[in-house]
């Protein structure tokens, strides 16, 4: 039963030095520090409970989300949360479209990650109220309390809000049993993990070979800053995973249109599934072009993790401009902007593997993935969800994977929750872990 009223809204700014190992490196960010904009909300419900949310970010700039938090909190505290979960949509509105605010916007940049960070932190109360992961919360929703969360403005030429309803009574066959499926067998994924791209050969080589005992198949490689680099790595690669696993490459938006044809097909004989952004995010028609030509060497076009909001994901669909769509539960509008995209996906039929490189985006997503599969898509075919293995240790619900595969999630809430000590000792530059980085000459 949901209850209280929002007394509280608390942010902070989390970095962990991920960049001194070169964890999460790539070819247009080299130095990431995994890094989170961190909302705690608080209520007068006397049970103790509060909602924890996040957004991602890579360090320098988490300053500017936190600013736009405390901006939205206007929206936020002094609200009953019956208020907010029986008119969602409108609540979402509330912070997307405030009449001022949406002018750094609207829906994208630091103002929707912070809109992120919010209503993640509203779910995850949410779900700890009800006594349910967040999974859960919305696999045992109806239909018509599953739309009322989302805002289908500026997509309902590619989705009605009757079509999407008609998705969701369909996604009623067959639920139980897929339920029962995944909680047996688990969410599939791939790992990211072996292959930054600032790791040297010996550290990939052994990160692979420790994966492959742990009884990984599918593998993501860093790609984009040098091709003679990216042919031996991709290689050295192929050759420890043999000709049957499965291989993704990610550029992470390094090139041009052409450029990125040109430099894929040098790298089509490893035979990878995807080239994951292999231009600008913003490029829908470029990620079409891309897409068409690379068609006939049997390799899709992922994209998704830094994509704004909905309406790209709409135009990327309509475009045929990508063969795997890839929702990240902080870039997008929270769990209310993620359903519309996975309904979206379902329409036209596209595949959805959640991006989950960066700091607490495995402990959220798998969320997601694993009510797309019970609810909405009913199928695990050319479906995987990412999993990196970096700061899961801070979490106090964090994932766990066995046989390559996500475990669902069994305690109440979205997994948001960071322990304190990490906090503490994380937070940026008053915790202790940065005054004795920043201290040294
Ligand atoms: C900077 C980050 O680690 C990215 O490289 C990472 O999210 C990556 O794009 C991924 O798909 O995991
Ligand atoms: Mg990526």
């Amino acid at each position: 039963m949901v209850r209280g009223r929002i007394t509280g809204l608390a942010v902070s700014d989390v970095r962990f030095p991920t960049s001194l190992g070169h964890h999460g490196s790539d070819a247009m960010h080299p130095d990431p520090d995994y890094s989170a904009a961190y909302v705690v909300i608080e209520t007068d419900a006397r049970d103790g409970l509060k909602g924890y949310g996040l957004t991602f970010t890579l360090g320098k700039g988490t300053e500017v989300v936190v600013c736009a938090v405390n901006a939205l909190s206007i929206h936020v505290v002094n609200k009953d949360l019956e208020e907010i979960v029986s008119d969602f949509r409108g609540f979402y509105r509330q912070l997307t479209s405030d009449g001022q605010l949406r002018w750094i916007g609207p829906e994208k940049g630091a103002v929707h990650l912070a809109t992120a960070a919010v209503l993640n932190a509203v779910w995850d109360l949410w779900a700890k109220q009800e006594g349910k992961p967040l999974w859960k919360l919305l696999v045992d929703m109806d239909p018509k309390q599953l739309l009322s969360c989302i805002d289908f403005r500026y997509i309902t030429d590619a989705l009605t809000e009757e079509e999407a309803h008609e998705i969701l009574q369909n996604g009623l066959l067959g639920k139980t049993e897929r339920e029962e499926q995944v909680l047996k067998h688990g969410y599939p994924a791939y790992t990211t993990s072996c292959a930054w791209l600032g790791y040297p050969d010996q550290q990939l080589k052994q990160l692979c070979t420790d994966a492959l005992k742990d009884g990984w198949t599918r593998f993501k490689v860093k790609v984009g800053a040098d091709l003679q680099d990216d042919i031996r790595r991709c290689r050295l690669f192929r050759e420890m995973i043999g000709p049957d696993k499965t291989l993704m490459l990610d550029a992470n938006q390094r090139w041009e249109v052409k450029e990125a044809i040109e430099w894929v097909t040098k790298l089509a004989e490893f035979k990878p599934l995807w080239i994951e952004e292999p231009t600008s995010p913003d490029d829908i028609l470029g990620h079409a072009a891309i897409s068409k030509a690379l068609a006939p060497l049997g390799i899709g076009v992922a994209t998704g993790e830094q994509c704004h909001n909905r309406v790209i994901f709409k135009q990327l669909l309509q475009a045929k401009a990508l063969s795997y769509l890839q929702i990240d539960s902080c870039r997008l509008g929270s769990v209310n902007e993620n359903l519309s995209v996975l309904l979206m996906a379902k329409k036209f039929q596209i595949p959805v593997c959640p991006h989950a490189g960066g700091v607490g985006l495995c402990e959220l997503v798998q969320h997601l993935i694993i009510f797309d599969y019970i609810s909405v898509s009913g199928s695990l075919e050319n479906r995987m969800c990412e999993y990196v293995d970096h700061l899961h240790e801070h979490f106090k619900y964090p994932v766990v994977i066995q046989k390559a595969s996500y475990v669902p999630p069994q305690d109440a809430g979205y997994s948001t929750e960071m322990k304190e000590d990490s906090v503490r000792k994380f937070q940026f530059p008053q915790g202790e872990i940065w005054q004795k980085l920043l201290s040294k000459p």
